[in-house]
């Protein structure tokens, strides 16, 4: 594919209609108000980044929380997002920080035109990140000797509604804002399956992370390079440790409205998948790819670079390992032009930084 790595600025108009799909799937408007529904564990930092960079690149503007998150994990409310109150009618395109969900307090804040969007893991691979993460915070997981143990036993260290617990159990579906201790009942997962397919527009899944952000592409209108990311948060001592298929089993019934949740939403991608066409898929998630690499290579020292991380379409779970975790940090390779630095800088920039500095941009006096 000669056009493989090129960026959409170099493609005139009238090669776009030629390439086909990749290049412009429609005469279609980007989509500029987006509400991604930050989910934990899920590569939702990685999410993040092009958020901030597209925003970043078309001056647009995002609801932000005072710190990092909207008071997580409380329940969304207006008011934890920086200057709502006292810039009466701001007008947000953006909003990405990690909150509990709260329909009526986001649709307060954002645009009613706003694309929804979230994120969603299988929750054997979750719950393992989870574990190694959240060691410390989750009193569930603190008290457990191992995973192992955990997953054997899991009522012997989980109390209910104990704060910060939710991380240890069905956290996806407490982050969409629902009862993660709530028995389950395939009518009442059913109704919460409905209403979150009310509300958000595109679910993605981690695990199939660059069909998702091939589908993303499409649906937001934006250009290639937009969706092109680097792994954030990942963690650099993942030695793989397979579960049996008996612990998995264990995993799944112990989060089971998760379960639910990622089998419901894993069912509808890949019908989106059906509809996009798979041999379209196939080519754009290698385009994508292509495109990553070459930008891997120009920003990131060798050993700065992520582990390469095999996708493929029928693969599931993403089996792991168990201790604590240390985090992977990309390096940019030295002597890039002052353009390519800031291309460069921007895709390895984390989570905090990059909030940061769009609140810098947003509130210069505070
Ligand atoms: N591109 C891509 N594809 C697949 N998986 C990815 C990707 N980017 C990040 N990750 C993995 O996501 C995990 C971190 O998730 P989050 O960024 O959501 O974590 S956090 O809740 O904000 O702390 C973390 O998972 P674990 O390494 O298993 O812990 C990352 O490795």
């Amino acid at each position: 594919n000669w056009w493989a790595g090129m960026r959409d600025s170099e493609v005139h108009p009238l090669q776009r209609r030629k390439l086909g799909s990749w290049h412009s799937p429609r005469l279609c408007t980007p989509k500029t108000n987006v509400m991604f529904l930050k989910t934990h564990k899920t590569a939702s930092c990685t999410i993040l980044n092009l958020l901030y960079r597209f925003g970043e690149k078309h001056n647009l503007t995002f609801a932000l929380p005072k710190g990092y998150h909207f008071d997580y994990p409380n329940f969304f409310n207006s008011r934890s997002v920086k200057g709502f109150w006292w810039q009466n009618g701001q007008h947000y395109n953006m909003m990405s920080s990690h909150m509990r969900f709260n329909r009526p307090e986001v649709q307060s804040v954002m645009p009613a035109d706003t694309f929804y969007i979230s994120i969603l893991r299988h929750p054997v691979s979750l719950a393992e990140s989870s574990f190694n993460y959240f060691h410390f915070l989750a009193p569930a997981f603190k008290h457990s000797p191992s995973f192992e143990d955990f997953i054997a036993n899991p009522w012997k260290y989980y109390i209910p509604y104990l704060r910060f617990n939710h991380l240890a159990r069905n956290m996806l579906w407490f982050d969409l804002g629902f009862d993660h201790n709530a028995e389950f009942s395939l009518q009442s997962a059913q109704s919460v399956v409905a209403e979150i397919q009310q509300t958000f527009h595109f679910i993605l899944l981690a695990d199939y992370f660059d069909q998702s952000m091939v589908l993303l592409r499409d649906a937001l209108c934006w250009s290639l390079d937009d969706v092109v990311t680097f792994r954030h948060n990942a963690r650099t001592n993942a030695k793989p440790k397979c579960l049996s298929p008996a612990q998995e089993e264990q995993l799944k019934k112990w989060n089971a409205l998760d379960w639910y949740l990622y089998q419901s939403f894993n069912k509808t991608f890949w019908e989106k998948v059906e509809r996009f066409g798979k041999r379209r898929m196939d080519k754009e998630v290698a385009i994508l790819q292509a495109r990553r690499e070459e930008l891997q290579n120009l920003c990131l020292l060798k050993e700065g670079k992520p582990p390469k991380v095999k996708q493929s379409l029928g693969q599931g779970v993403q089996r792991c390992q168990t201790g604590y975790v240390t985090m992977m940090k990309h390096t940019l390779n030295s002597n890039l032009s002052i353009s390519d630095k800031e291309l460069c800088s921007r895709m390895i920039r984390e989570e905090y930084e990059y909030t940061d500095l769009m609140r810098k941009k947003q509130f210069p006096k505070t």
